[in-house]
């Protein structure tokens, strides 16, 4: 990992007029530079087919920081770091034209030769571009090159392996970043913290004394305008495959011997290598999927998924996914991790509850209908923050327990805070500190997994929609913690 606090770099956007860049990528550079971790010597590149000018992308940058800048002044000379190349991926002449415009930009910023592509584009041109910028010699620079990858890391397992081959003939495994914002969230990353540098959790941190761990990532936004790609991917692949599994590897994981990339990516492989295979005979007994029909949320009249779109009006695609998950380890043998995921829920909540497991005896709740085990509860997004749920003497009142909360909050600057999760990646990557990008093992073993789960449902047709915009998913996802003697948590 590369120590220097301000780093220098070319940025190369490929998809520059699109939505990822606009909402997210623009305002995360802004950002950066605003709180002076890139400094001066810096110049990014938006790369799109329409005939856009710099003073056109400009603008959009302009536009996307609108809320952000602090005086026109700096936002002008923001800007001013920013140039447009009209560019088709899969035009090999373009390849040229920008190889002389980063030359040409190198000397302008002083930036030493750094270059990051982000690929900011549809998956199906990852491996042309990727080819394409070592053929035309774009990676192969007196400074370091960068490859930026979003998700969808493919859409199963084999066209997964079919890009990473593709991708991997031009670079190394250590220049590609494979992203998931999730891994940028503030809390996310505390998942480590709170686990290896706290002795009253790591020493219960097992099937001993854990009944089971709770990881939700609900959201009220329907499918919105991403109709076409969400159509095609579903929650599964979506949310599960990356953003859920990877939740559940930081929660499972041993502890790194070091804090260094290497050794904690390798424990999350061996977490994510221990998840129980589900047999496709088995997969109604461990997931359940949903499909949001028309319901209310926040006194709003809401549209079922099928109605969103006209192209929706027959999908069986899930919107909504809970599972059981089992890790066959030392550690973890028969404690179940239950994830769950879907969009037009209650509410927008990302929270991980650990529920521990009872005391043998427990004098002051007799009855197990009124105990209250300890929780502690980590809350990503919105809120953020720790809360360990404990029971403590009811004041006045004799022996009497009732549940008590400790609370640390650490809502700051950031709510929603997407934004700021590319912000940290971005910064990351232009470190060369691949910790929070995952590694090509991981994103195979989650791919294995989801495929057998994805298979078994394709062979049966679902009885969609079974659960109404504004609730909390289908009544069976209940029921999947039920046969186990739990229930989900509610935590706002
Ligand atoms: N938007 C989001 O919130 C998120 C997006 N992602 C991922 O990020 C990637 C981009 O998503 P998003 O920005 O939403 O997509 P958009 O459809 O909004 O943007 C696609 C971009 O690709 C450009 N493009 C398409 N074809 C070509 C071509 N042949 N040559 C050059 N440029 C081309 C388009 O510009 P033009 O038409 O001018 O060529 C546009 O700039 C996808 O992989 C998506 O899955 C991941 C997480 C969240
Ligand atoms: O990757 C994705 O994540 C978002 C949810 O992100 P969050 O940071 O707001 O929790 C989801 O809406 C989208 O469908 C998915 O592609």
């Amino acid at each position: 990992m590369n120590n220097q606090q301000n780093p220098k770099a070319i940025i190369v956007i490929f998809g520059a007029t699109g939505d990822l860049a606009k909402r997210k990528l623009f305002p995360s550079i802004y950002r950066l530079y605003q709180s002076g971790k890139i400094s001066e010597d810096f110049a990014v590149i938006g790369l799109a087919r329409r005939s856009w000018s710099n003073e056109i992308l400009r603008d959009k940058v302009g536009e996307s920081i609108e809320d952000a800048f602090s005086s026109r002044e700096d936002l002008e000379h923001f800007k001013s770091h920013f140039y447009y190349q009209s560019f088709d991926v899969t035009d090999s002449g373009s390849y040229q034209g920008l190889n002389d415009l980063i030359l040409e930009l190198e000397g302008m910023y002083h930036t030493e030769g750094n270059r990051i592509f982000y690929l900011a584009m549809a998956p199906e041109f990852f491996g042309t571009i990727a080819i394409n910028l070592k053929t035309y010699c774009l990676k192969d620079n007196a400074g370091w090159a960068r490859l930026v990858i979003e998700k969808p890391f493919g859409h199963d397992l084999p066209s997964a392996q079919l890009l990473n081959n593709q991708i991997r003939e031009a670079f190394d495994e250590d220049q590609i970043y494979r992203i998931d914002h999730y891994l940028g969230k503030e809390m996310v990353q505390n998942i480590e913290v709170i686990r290896f540098a706290n002795g009253i959790f790591e020493h219960l941190w097992n099937n001993r004394f854990i009944s089971n761990i709770q990881v939700t990532s609900s959201e009220s936004l329907g499918v919105e305008d991403r109709a076409r790609y969400y159509d095609h991917s579903g929650a599964t692949r979506d949310m599960v495959q990356n953003h859920m599994l990877q939740m559940v590897a930081l929660l499972a994981m041993e502890p790194p011997i070091k804090l260094t990339t290497d050794e904690i990516r390798s424990e999350k492989i061996k977490a994510l290598r221990a998840i129980r295979p589900i047999k496709s005979d088995e997969v109604d007994e461990s997931f359940v999927r949903g499909q949001y029909d028309d319901g209310v949320l926040n006194g709003e009249q809401l549209h079922g998924y099928r109605e969103e779109a006209e192209e929706l009006a027959n999908s069986n695609t899930e919107t909504y996914v809970a599972g059981k998950i089992m890790i066959d380890n030392f550690r973890w043998a028969g404690i179940p991790f239950y994830i769950r995921t879907g969009k037009r829920m209650a509410e927008k909540s990302i929270n991980i509850v650990v529920e521990f497991k009872d005391i043998p005896m427990n004098l002051y709740h007799q009855d197990e209908s009124d105990r209250n085990p300890n929780l502690l509860v980590i809350n990503i997004q919105p809120n953020e923050g720790i809360t360990l749920y404990l029971n403590a003497k009811k004041t006045g009142h004799g022996s009497v327990a009732q549940p008590i909360q400790l609370s640390y909050n650490n809502n700051g600057a950031h709510s929603i805070n997407t934004p700021e999760a590319y912000e940290k990646l971005l910064y990351d990557c232009m470190l060369g500190d691949a910790t929070n990008f995952t590694h090509w093992d991981e994103v195979a073993y989650s791919w294995s997994y989801i495929d057998s789960i994805l298979q078994a449902w394709e062979k049966k047709e679902p009885d969609f929609p079974n659960y109404a915009s504004g609730s909390m998913g289908p009544k069976e996802a209940d029921e999947l913690l039920e046969k186990n003697g739990h229930h989900w948590w509610s935590i706002t």
